[in-house]
């Protein structure tokens, strides 16, 4: 049974070379999938852009036709596609409830009608009650977010207590988020979940035993796909936290590591097929 505990922290390109020696070879298909916000860009006051060096590994690897990449983000659907513009990747927004492939087929969770009305008066709830001082909901159409990060901290403590009061008293879950907690509805999906399900229709049943997986998150809602990659892929939770516990194989600190991360992977894998 895993189990969340220290991973090894990679700081510098050596500690990649060191530690997952051989990971990649030249003709294997090779499976990115990469959260947005905290692990390719860094937390900010809103969306924030990717650090160059990423943007232009992303680009050269989503172009590789061994690379499947998966972005798999928080974000809805429209928004994380519309910032990252790349054609031949899939998203997964919205935390795994809604997919899209890149040949624009879809999944979507199923919300019956009475989860979804019961959607509409928890996102008013939240509005009336707790948006001011420096709050907002981001209003995701079946999960939401509410931020907080621009409240003093006087006043955060007990809007955050009520927040989640209102989430749970209309049956939602409560995850904290950085600066924000995502309100998702009571569904029995997570990012875990979708990482199966997308890896299974792409590759088949099999799909574990044959392909090199990399996955890269900084949140615990990345932790659901981190355990159902426990000793099947090599996987990075990026995370300041000094005694962070996590299903990870290993630690990356900021963005800027997963950034060497990326540069460790074209180094290794597309250099060596040229
Ligand atoms: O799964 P992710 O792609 O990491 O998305 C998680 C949430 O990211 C966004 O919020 C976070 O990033 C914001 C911009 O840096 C920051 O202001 C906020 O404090 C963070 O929580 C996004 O707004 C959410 O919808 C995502 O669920």
């Amino acid at each position: 049974m895993a189990e969340q505990k220290k991973a090894p922290l990679l700081k510098v390109q050596e500690d990649f070379e060191k530690n997952i020696q051989g990971f990649l070879g030249v003709n294997e298909d090779v499976v990115l999938i990469l959260d947005y916000d905290g692990t390719l860009a860094p937390i900010a006051e809103q969306l924030a852009p990717m650090p160059k060096d990423t943007e232009l590994a992303i680009k050269k690897l989503a172009a590789n036709e061994k690379v499947f990449m998966c972005i798999m983000s928080g974000r809805n659907l429209d928004d994380i596609k519309k910032h990252m513009k790349l054609e031949t990747v899939t998203y997964a927004a919205n935390h795994g409830l809604e997919v899209e492939y890149p040949d624009k087929s879809k999944f979507s969770i199923e919300m019956p009608q009475a989860l979804l009305d019961k959607y509409g008066k928890l996102l008013e709830e939240l509005k009336e009650k707790v948006v001011c001082s420096g709050a907002w909901v981001e209003d995701k159409k079946i999960a939401l977010t509410y931020h907080y990060k621009g409240v003093n901290d006087k006043l955060r403590a007990k809007l955050i207590e009520d927040a989640k009061k209102i989430i749970k008293s209309h049956g939602f879950q409560i995850i904290d988020a950085h600066y924000a907690i995502e309100g998702k509805p009571p569904v029995n999906w997570d990012k875990g979940e979708a990482v199966k399900m997308i890896l299974e229709k792409k590759f088949g049943e099999d799909w574990a035993k044959k392909l090199k997986i990399i996955y890269a998150g900084d949140d615990t809602t990345d932790e659901d796909a981190m355990k159902v990659l426990k000793g099947v892929g090599k996987t990075f939770r990026v995370s300041e936290q000094p005694n962070l516990k996590t299903y990870a194989d290993f630690q990356l600190k900021t963005p800027n590591e997963t950034s060497l991360m990326l540069k460790w992977v074209l180094d290794h894998y597309l250099a060596k097929k040229k």
